[in-house]
C-alpha cells in the first residue's frame, strides 16, 4: 500500500518528509544508455552525459551530468551525480516547490519585483575582493538573501574521477547552462589554483546534502559573501527545494558587510589561519586585521569558552550555583566574541549541566531557549529538531 503512494519514493529516505508538501513523483533513475534507449530524459533538458568513476569499484554507479534549462525561471542548473541521486531531486526542478516566503523574498529572482528589492549590494571591498554590503538595516533573524544553485556536484568528484574525466564533466556541466548563467559562474572569484572551473568550485562551494550524500553546491549569489571570524549571518538550505537562505544572527546596520564563517566557529587565530589556507587566502576580516594585543585577548576568550564548555559538559558534581557562574561566564564571553551563531549548542550544554545539578527549572529555561534558537536557526525541518526532542525526553524522565 505504502509503495503505491505517489509521495513516497521507495528508494529515497526523504520520501514524504517534505515540509512544504507537494505531491512527489518518483522518476526512475536513468543513465545515458537507458535514456537513449527509451528516448526520454525528462525532466532534464539534455541526454545525461555519464562516465564510469575510474577510482571507484567497477560496480559503482556512473557519475552523470544532468542539466535543466528551465530551473528557477530559466537560470539553469547542472548536477553531476549518480542517476539515483539526480532522480531524487527531480521534483525540486519545479519552481512551484519553493515555498512562497522563499520564492517571494525580495532578493529571490523568482519574486515579482514590485517589492522593496534586496537588502544588500555587491561592492568591491579593500583586500577581500567583492562582498555583500547592507543597503538598509537588517533585523536579527531576518533572511537577508535567498539563492539557488547553478551547479551541484558530488563531493568526492575530485577523488572518484580521473583528471580527463573531471575536465570532461565540468566542461559539459558549464556548457549546458544557459549562456547568461555560464557568464555568471565563470566570473566568480577563484583563489585555490588549478583549472579554472575546478578552482571556482573549490573557492565558492557550500557543502550540501542530497539523500544523505554530501555534494558541493555552487550558489552564485551567496558566493559573493566573504568570510568573517565574527560573522553576522549564517546560511541554511532546504533539502526539499535546494534554496539557500542567508540569515542575520544579529542586527546588521546600513553599510555593514554581510558575512558568514567559512571555518568552524570559535577557533583561535592560528587554527583559523591554518583552516583558511585550504581556501587559498589569508583572512583580512576586522578581527584578523587587528593589533596583536586584540587578537591575543580574543584568543584567550576563545580558549576559555572551550574550557568552560568542557567543564559544563563533563563534570558531574557541579552544584546549581557553580553552573550559574559558569553559564554566566560562557554567555558573556560568547557575547564579547560575537559568536552568537554558537548559542544553540551552548544552550543545550547549559540545560544538561542544570539537569546534572538537579535544577530542573533552569534546565527547562535553557531547553526552551535552545529549542527557540534551533527553530530560528534552522527552521522547523532542521535535523536538530530531533536532537531537541531527545533533550526534552531526557528532562521529562528526570522529572
Ligand atoms: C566565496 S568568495 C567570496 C567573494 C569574493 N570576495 C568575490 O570577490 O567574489 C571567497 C574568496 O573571497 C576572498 N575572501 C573571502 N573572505 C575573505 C577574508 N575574510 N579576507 C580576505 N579575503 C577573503 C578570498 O579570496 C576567497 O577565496
Amino acid at each position: 500500500k505504502e509503495a503505491n503512494r505517489r509521495d513516497i519514493c521507495s528508494w529515497s529516505p526523504y520520501g514524504s518528509t517534505l515540509l512544504y508538501h507537494q505531491p512527489r513523483t518518483c522518476p526512475v533513475p536513468i543513465d545515458d544508455t537507458a535514456a537513449s534507449r527509451i528516448g526520454d530524459w525528462s525532466p532534464w533538458s539534455y541526454l545525461p552525459y555519464c562516465v564510469k568513476p575510474r577510482n571507484k569499484p567497477r560496480s559503482s554507479p556512473p557519475y552523470c551530468v544532468f542539466s535543466s534549462d528551465h530551473y528557477r525561471a530559466g537560470h539553469g542548473l547542472s548536477v553531476i551525480t549518480t542517476p539515483q541521486l539526480a532522480a531524487s531531486i527531480a521534483d525540486t526542478l519545479d519552481d512551484g516547490t519553493v515555498p512562497p516566503p522563499i520564492r517571494n523574498h525580495p532578493s529571490s529572482f523568482l519574486a515579482h519585483s514590485s517589492g522593496p528589492g534586496p537588502a544588500f549590494e555587491i561592492k568591491d571591498l579593500p583586500g577581500r575582493g567583492k562582498g555583500a554590503v547592507a543597503t538598509r538595516k537588517i533585523r536579527q533573524w531576518e533572511v537577508a538573501m535567498v539563492a539557488y544553485p547553478a551547479v551541484i556536484a558530488q563531493m568526492d568528484l575530485w577523488e572518484a574521477l580521473g583528471p580527463d574525466q573531471i575536465r570532461a564533466v565540468l566542461r559539459q556541466a558549464i556548457q549546458q547552462l544557459p549562456s547568461e548563467q555560464q557568464g555568471v559562474v565563470l566570473s566568480l572569484d577563484h583563489s585555490t589554483g588549478g583549472a579554472l572551473v575546478q578552482d571556482i568550485l573549490n573557492t565558492n562551494i557550500f557543502g550540501i546534502e542530497l539523500d544523505g550524500v554530501m555534494h558541493m553546491g555552487l550558489y552564485p549569489e551567496s558566493s559573493r559573501l566573504n568570510h568573517n571570524c565574527r560573522p553576522n549571518a549564517f546560511w541554511r538550505y532546504s533539502k526539499d527545494n535546494l534554496a539557500m537562505e542567508v540569515v542575520a544572527i544579529r542586527a546588521i546596520e546600513v553599510g555593514e558587510e554581510i558575512t558568514h564563517s567559512y571555518a568552524p566557529l570559535g577557533l583561535n587565530y592560528k587554527d583559523r589561519r591554518e583552516t583558511l589556507k585550504e581556501w587559498g587566502f589569508t583572512c583580512k576580516c576586522p578581527l584578523c586585521s587587528s593589533s596583536r594585543r586584540v587578537i591575543q585577548q580574543s584568543d584567550q576568550r576563545r580558549n576559555r569558552i572551550r574550557e568552560v564548555r568542557a567543564v559544563l559538559a563533563e563534570r558531574e558534581d557541579l552544584s546549581g550555583d557553580q553552573v550559574d557562574k559558569l553559564a554566566g561566564e560562557l554567555l558573556r564571553l560568547i557575547g564579547e566574541e560575537k559568536l552568537e551563531v554558537q548559542l544553540v549548542v551552548y544552550y543545550e550544554v547549559i540545560a544538561r549541566a542544570y539537569m546534572g545539578a538537579f535544577d530542573f527549572e533552569k534546565a527547562k529555561e535553557y531547553a526552551n531557549m535552545c529549542e527557540n534558537a534551533w527553530i530560528q536557526y534552522g527552521g522547523l525541518d532542521h535535523d536538530n529538531v530531533e536532537g531537541m526532542k531527545q533533550l526534552w525526553r531526557d528532562l521529562d524522565e528526570m522529572l
